[in-house]
């Protein structure tokens, strides 16, 4: 029983980084992935958009679907501001025990609140559970046919507010065609296709950035 690919990826972050130094922590796992072992981490190109969005929308709360190893957690939870939260679902206990694992050593575990458990579940709970009233931003990176799905959940959980921002990651590999079609045509969002590359490949990918306009979408017009 050899180890799984979130385990070597923690040992990696506890072997090459810094306890406390998210940006340590990010290196760290973007050389291992670039150099030893390949890993469906939003990677340091398609990050670098990931940060400016980030840095852009200074968001107090934002919503992670699809934790896996705390990349883009730890990522994004390091630009926010001081008084901003993090949720993120994940439903893999075991990438879940790692991504908290790395989120500790990371030192960000006041900001971030890892969820376990699967997004069609846990989205109609967050008002309740954990006073969210809505998100500035919410980060899709999950299993790619739950985008759209998840998505009309958030909007009927009243979960966005006009100008939430929705950043969908792979919308080009493994692609999200429903999602893509949805934020591109529905007067509920303003929608732009950021182009990078599958991370740690010259593969064509990219995020998706769309804002919602609210519920009536953009009204008479
Ligand atoms: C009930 C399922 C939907 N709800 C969910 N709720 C909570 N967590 C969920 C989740 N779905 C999936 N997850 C978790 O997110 C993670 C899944 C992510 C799926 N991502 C991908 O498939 C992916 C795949 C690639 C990829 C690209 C090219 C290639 F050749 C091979 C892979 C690249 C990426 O950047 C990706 O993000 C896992 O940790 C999983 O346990
Ligand atoms: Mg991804």
């Amino acid at each position: 029983t050899g180890s799984t690919r979130p385990q070597r990826i923690l040992r990696a972050v506890q072997k090459n980084s810094t306890r406390g130094s998210p940006c340590s922590v990010v290196n760290a796992i973007d050389d291992y992935c670039k150099h030893k072992e390949w890993a469906m981490n939003v990677g340091d190109e398609k990050g670098i958009i990931v940060d400016d969005v980030v840095l852009e929308l200074k968001p107090i709360t934002v919503l992670e679907l699809g934790t896996y190893c705390a990349y883009s957690t730890v990522r994004i939870a390091n630009l926010l501001p001081p008084e901003a939260k993090l949720i993120t679902l994940e439903f893999n206990a075991e990438s879940a025990a790692i991504a908290r694992e790395i989120i500790t050593w990371a030192g960000l575990e006041e900001k971030i609140q890892l969820i376990i458990g699967a997004s069609g579940d846990w989205i109609p709970r967050l008002k309740e559970e954990f006073g969210i009233e809505t998100f500035d931003l919410v980060f899709l990176d999950h299993w790619k046919d739950r985008y759209l799905p998840d998505t009309k959940l958030l909007e009927k959980c009243g979960l966005l507010k006009p100008g939430a921002v929705l950043l969908a990651d792979n919308v080009i590999c493994p692609g999200t065609p429903d999602y893509l079609d949805y934020v591109r045509n529905s007067p509920r969002y303003k929608s732009k296709f950021y182009r990078s590359h599958l991370e740690y490949t010259q593969e064509e990918d990219g995020l998706e950035h769309s804002v919602f306009l609210g519920m009536a979408g953009r009204g008479a017009e």
